[in-house]
C-alpha cells in the first residue's frame, strides 16, 4: 500500500522519514512538509493525492503527523496522540447564544473518523493515547482558553493545526486518514520557550518504526464502525 504522510514543517518530515531508514517495511511511505496550518496542508495534500491518481499510483491511506500541544494531565509533554476523531474548533459562526458550527448552519462538516481497528491496533503497538485532535487556527495560549476548548470539546487530548485540512483533502479522494500527534507542549498559556520538540520528534519517530505489522494485517476495505460518543 501507498501511504501519504503530510507533517507541516521539514523538521517534522524528517523525524517520520528517520523511522522507514531504520526499520523499512513492504508499505511504501512519501512524506510530505505540506506547511503550517489547515489551508496549507489541504491545498499540499490535494495535489499530492490527485497527481499520484493521475499516475495510477493513488494512496491507500493518509496520515497527518507531526508535532501539538497536548492537554494536561491526559496528553503530557513526550507522549503520544492518535486521533479517532479530527475536529475543527472555530468553523462555524458566533451568535449571541455562543459559537454555532458549519454543521448546525447547514454546512461541510466539523470532524472526520479515522478507521477504528487501525486507531485501536497502533495504539496498541505505540502506547499512543486516543481521542479527539483539534485543528485550531491559533495555538492556545492561556489557561481560559484551554478550559474552554475541554468544556466543548470534552473528548479533546491534543490540538494542532493541520489535522482538519489533510483530512478533508482525504475525504475528497475517498481515502481513509490518521492523525498522530508527538505531544511538545501544554495546551495552555503561552511559554514557546519550554516546547519540548526533540521530545515530541523522538516520540513521532519511535511509532513511525513500528507501525508497519500493524499497516500490513489492517484491510483497508473492512467498514469503519461507528465510535463510542
Ligand atoms: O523550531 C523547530 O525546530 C520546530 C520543529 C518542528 C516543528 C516546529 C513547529 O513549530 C511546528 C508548528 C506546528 O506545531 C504544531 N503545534 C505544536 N504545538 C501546538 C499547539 O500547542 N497548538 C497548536 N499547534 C501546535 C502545529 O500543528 C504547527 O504546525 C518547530
Amino acid at each position: 500500500m501507498r501511504i501519504l504522510v503530510a507533517t507541516a514543517v521539514p523538521a517534522e518530515r524528517d523525524a517520520v522519514a528517520r523511522a522507514f531508514t531504520a526499520a523499512p517495511g513492504p508499505d511504501t511511505y512519501d512524506v510530505l512538509a505540506a506547511g503550517v496550518g489547515c489551508a496549507a496542508a489541504a491545498a499540499a495534500t490535494a495535489t499530492a493525492l490527485t497527481t499520484a491518481a493521475l499516475t495510477g499510483a493513488a494512496y491507500g491511506l493518509v496520515v497527518s503527523a507531526g508535532i501539538g500541544g497536548g492537554f494536561l494531565p491526559e496528553a503530557p509533554v513526550g507522549s503520544l496522540v492518535i486521533a479517532d476523531e479530527i475536529t475543527v474548533v472555530d468553523l462555524g459562526a458566533e451568535t449571541p447564544e455562543g459559537f454555532v458550527p458549519v454543521t448546525e448552519l447547514g454546512f461541510g462538516t466539523v470532524s472526520h473518523r479515522p478507521p477504528k481497528t487501525l486507531v485501536r491496533d497502533i495504539a496498541g503497538v505505540t502506547g499512543a493515547r486516543t481521542g479527539t485532535v483539534l485543528t485550531v487556527s491559533t495555538v492556545t495560549g492561556s489557561a481560559e482558553r484551554a478550559a474552554e476548548l475541554r468544556r466543548s470539546h470534552p473528548r479533546a487530548l491534543a490540538e494542532a493545526m493541520e489535522g482538519f485540512g489533510v483530512a478533508e483533502a482525504a475525504a475528497a479522494h475517498g481515502v481513509p486518514v490518521l492523525e498522530l500527534r508527538g505531544v511538545s507542549n501544554p495546551v495552555g498559556p503561552r511559554d514557546r520557550a519550554a516546547w519540548r520538540i526533540g521530545d515530541a520528534l523522538a516520540a513521532l519517530t519511535e511509532a513511525f518504526g513500528k507501525l508497519a505489522p500493524v499497516l500490513e494485517s489492517w484491510n483497508p476495505h473492512e467498514p469503519n464502525e461507528p465510535h463510542e460518543p
